[in-house]
Formats: structure tokens, C-alpha cells, sequence
């Protein structure tokens, strides 16, 4: 059984915008699944709707066989557990250090760790940050930023992890170093879900590509790349 699966999605945003149309999708456990396309393409949109945070207008979605319209409150809290989720704007704590940005995320996915300096201590030396753990985030640059708030969905070791656009502001030794990894941590069994137009990602086909134009899943990409 596919972990979610998409079934005839529509997406109208009020009055009348129809961001998707359609769009029917099965994504597998441990699946690198790349959603690219042209920007307004409703790539986002697709993201929110699989995390929940909108609801189609028409269409149903799957979580392990279950009806998204059938889920309650805190079934929907429980998914949003297993999922890491890095926003085009990664919405951190701008005043705050980058340690502290992290032993926030952990306390909000009370997710309890020993010798919990050592183990943020070894996460930011992984994503090359930890000379820089002291340093309040409003201080560092945007590339820094995206990769701070990469490393903050990971931290809580989800299961799957949904990135939009992460990669935005990078240049491209960093965009190769978020790339390699996301590849490691879909070797290490997570689930990626990433939308993206940068071409040293898509030229590195870590999995399954995707195309959205105009909200139509226009062609599955693997079949003509
Ligand atoms: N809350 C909203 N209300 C009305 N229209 C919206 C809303 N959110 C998105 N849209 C519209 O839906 C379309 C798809 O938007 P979406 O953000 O999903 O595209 P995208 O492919 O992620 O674009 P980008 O690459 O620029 O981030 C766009 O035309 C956008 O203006």
C-alpha cells in the first residue's frame, strides 16, 4: 500500500482559481519524490494539501489507506508528527540563536534526546553551522538561514519531509550540500517530498520527477528524461 496516495485532486482557491486539477499520485515509503514546474504551477499548493493545511475542493487523499476527510483532529496532529516540513520562508526565530532555534524544535516535538547539546552540537557540525551556534539567526545569510531551517525539520527525525523550494537562496556549493544531504537521509529510509526549479537538483534525479504546469500533472518526467 502506497504511504499517500492523490486521487483526482482539484484545488480551487475563492472566487475561482484552479490552482490543481485533477492530480492523481501514489507516493511510496521511502520514495525522493522532486515536484517541479514553472512558478504559480500549484507546487505548494500540493504540499499544503498532503500536510494537511488545505483542504482539496475536490478529490481525496490517502494516508496509509485512510481517508484524509476521515481524519480527526488529532489524527491529522499525529501525521504532522512524522512529517519535517521546511517553508519557502523558514519562519525561524530571527532574535534567537541557532542552538536555541533547535532546542525549540525539539521541545515542541517532545522529542527527548541525552546530552542534548552534544547531539545539536553534532547535527549543526553535519550541516557545517556549528561555528556559528552562538550567532543569532537574523545574523547569518539567507543561505545559512535555509539550511538552518532544513536541519530544524530534520532534527526531530521525522519520517517524511516535505521541502518547499529549500534550496532558494543558495549558491551552488550549497545547493549541492543540501542536496547531498537529503540524499543521505533518504538512504537512511525518509521519505522526501521536494519542490523544486533548481537544475543542479533536478540533473541529480535523486528519485521520481514530477512536473506541474498551470495545476495539471502535465507528465511524469521519468518517462521522458
Ligand atoms: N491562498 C490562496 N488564495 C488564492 N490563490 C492562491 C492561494 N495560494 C495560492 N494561490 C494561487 O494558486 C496558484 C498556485 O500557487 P502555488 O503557490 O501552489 O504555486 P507554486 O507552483 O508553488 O509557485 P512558486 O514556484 O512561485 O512557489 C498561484 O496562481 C497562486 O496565486
Amino acid at each position: 500500500m502506497s504511504l499517500i496516495k492523490l486521487e483526482d485532486l482539484t484545488k480551487i482557491y475563492p472566487p475561482y482559481y484552479k490552482a490543481l486539477h485533477k492530480i492523481s499520485l501514489e507516493i511510496q515509503k521511502n520514495a525522493f519524490l522532486l515536484i517541479t514546474g514553472p512558478t504559480g504551477a500549484g507546487k505548494t499548493t500540493l504540499l499544503k494539501l498532503i500536510y494537511a493545511q488545505e483542504k482539496p475542493t475536490e478529490g481525496e487523499l490517502y494516508w496509509e489507506g485512510v481517508p484524509y476527510s476521515e481524519l480527526r483532529y488529532k489524527d491529522i496532529i499525529g501525521i504532522r508528527k512524522n512529517i519535517g516540513i521546511v517553508f519557502q520562508d523558514h519562519k525561524l526565530f530571527s532574535e534567537l540563536s541557532l542552538y536555541e532555534n533547535l532546542e525549540i524544535a525539539l521541545a515542541l516535538a517532545r522529542k527527548k534526546v541525552k546530552k542534548i547539546k552534544f547531539f545539536i552540537y553534532e547535527w549543526l557540525e553535519r550541516f557545517n553551522l556549528a561555528h556559528k551556534a552562538k550567532k543569532k539567526v537574523k545574523e547569518l545569510s539567507g543561505g545559512e538561514q535555509q539550511k538552518l531551517g532544513i536541519l530544524r525539520a530534520i532534527i526531530k527525525d521525522p519520517s517524511i519531509l516535505i521541502l518547499d523550494e529549500p534550496t532558494g537562496n543558495l549558491d551552488p556549493f550549497s545547493i549541492g550540500e543540501v542536496i547531498d544531504l537529503l540524499i543521505a537521509l533518504h538512504k537512511e529510509g525518509k521519505t522526501i517530498l521536494l519542490s523544486t526549479h533548481d537544475p543542479t537538483i533536478i540533473a541529480k534525479r535523486p528519485g521520481q520527477i514530477i512536473m506541474l504546469n498551470r495545476g495539471e500533472l502535465v507528465k511524469d518526467v521519468d518517462i521522458y528524461w
